[in-house]
């Protein structure tokens, strides 16, 4: 499979926020979010197989592992890489944009899936019965870049009723949405979704691969 990078960092995002984590970031994206921090992601990468990379990962003894990319599950071997995972013991998460249907996943994962907001630009690649497929170990997480996406967002929650299924996250968009009119509009809505911005961006510089 095609590997970006595989590093150990402080978990940055979803419900897992804060503990030690390894990251396996899987090459190519076949979608364009205006705001994608991870564009290094779309091309270039090295070969490796799929022992290599559960080798790499094992070598820095950590029980929390993430795949995610660039969007994984455009590669074929993403889907034996989580099993494979799963089965050597490790809480094992998936970050996906949403695009690909999540069904073949091995249900052990952690799923962490975007919903696309129209300020992403990329709300038409979204495959819709994924929304069905989440359960409560999973969460739903929609980036916000104003309050348009956020009004969008609001209501794709209440009609799927989303936070009966799964945790849901809003998260602005780094640096172009203000964390404190979120949080205010959320509490204004009394809305049932968890508030999160990408901790590794504070612990580091918010353009620093590898973290
Ligand atoms: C780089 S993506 C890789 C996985 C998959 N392609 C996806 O979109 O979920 C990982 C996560 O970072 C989020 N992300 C990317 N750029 C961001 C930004 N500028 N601000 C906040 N979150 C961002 C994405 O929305 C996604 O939840
Ligand atoms: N520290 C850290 N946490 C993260 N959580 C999700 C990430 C991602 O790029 O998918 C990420 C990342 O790139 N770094
Ligand atoms: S789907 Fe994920 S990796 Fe692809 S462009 Fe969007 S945020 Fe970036
Ligand atoms: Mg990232």
């Amino acid at each position: 499979m095609r590997v970006t990078e595989i590093f150990h960092s402080i978990q940055g995002e979803s419900t897992f926020m804060g503990r030690p984590c390894v990251f396996v970031r899987l090459t190519g994206c076949a979608l364009r979010c205006t705001w994608c921090d991870t564009e290094y992601s779309f091309y270039g990468g090295t070969e490796m197989g799929l022992e290599q990379v559960l080798a790499e990962v094992a070598g820095y003894g950590c029980p929390l592992v993430e795949v995610t990319g660039g969007e994984p599950l455009h590669q074929p071997d993403a889907f034996r890489l989580l099993s494979r995972l799963c089965d050597a013991g490790y809480e094992v998460l998936l970050e996906t944009s949403g695009a690909v249907d999540i069904g073949p996943v091995d249900r052990r994962t952690h799923i962490i899936m975007d919903v696309k907001c129209p300020g992403s630009g990329m709300t038409d690649r979204m495959y819709w019965p994924n929304l069905d497929k989440l359960s409560v170990k999973d969460e739903a997480k929609f980036v916000l870049q104003d309050r348009a996406d956020y009004e969008w967002a609001r209501d794709v929650v209440a009609q799927h009723a989303l936070a009966d299924r799964c945790a849901v996250l809003f998260s602005p968009v780094f640096g172009k949405l203000d964390l404190q009119s979120l949080a205010e509009w959320m509490l204004a809505d009394r809305l049932p979704v968890r508030f999160q911005a990408q901790l590794h961006k504070f612990i580091w510089s918010p353009d620093r691969r590898g973290v």
